[in-house]
């Protein structure tokens, strides 16, 4: 597993994503950021695909993205074969999305959840193993054939 979390978002997930970096270097990730740089109004799928690209070419495995709503970022990554983004507002469901979905991207609702709960939602993503089992069935048809 690669030890590299991409990382992206727009301005309504900036703050976030920049405290969120510090964190997860703190643990010994390395991060790959995407961007924005800034809080200044921008639009999330000039970040997103960039990221969602990187990551289907195996620079990275595992990835956080980050707006408002967590709508934006999911809807714009899901577009990408073998991206799977889970939007999440609490740690259960955090852990479920990779117990049974094998995420590879947690999408955060910064503007409807705390920086606390972000943080723990995180940190349960990224130490949660994938099921398999009946689960890797169902992941498996999802591709579009
Ligand atoms: O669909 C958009 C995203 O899911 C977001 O929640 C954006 O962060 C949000 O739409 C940004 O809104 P403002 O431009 O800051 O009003």
């Amino acid at each position: 597993m690669s030890n590299i979390i991409a990382i992206g978002g727009d301005h309504a997930g900036f703050t976030y994503k920049q405290e969120l970096i510090e964190i997860l270097k703190k643990q010994g990730f390395e991060v790959k950021d995407f961007g924005p740089f800034s809080d200044e109004s921008v639009d999330y799928p000039d970040f997103i695909h960039p990221l969602c690209n990187a990551m289907t070419s195996g620079e990275m495995e595992r990835g956080i993205i980050i707006c408002g709503s967590g709508n934006g970022v999911a809807i714009t990554a899901n577009k990408h074969q073998g991206i799977r983004a889970a939007i999440c507002w609490n740690e259960e469901l955090a852990a479920l999305s990779r117990q049974h979905n094998d995420a590879n991207l947690i999408s955060i609702p910064a503007r409807f959840v705390s920086f606390d709960l972000a943080k723990k939602m995180v940190d349960t993503f990224l130490s949660t193993e994938f099921e398999g089992g009946r689960h890797a069935r169902r992941v498996d048809k999802i591709a579009c054939k």
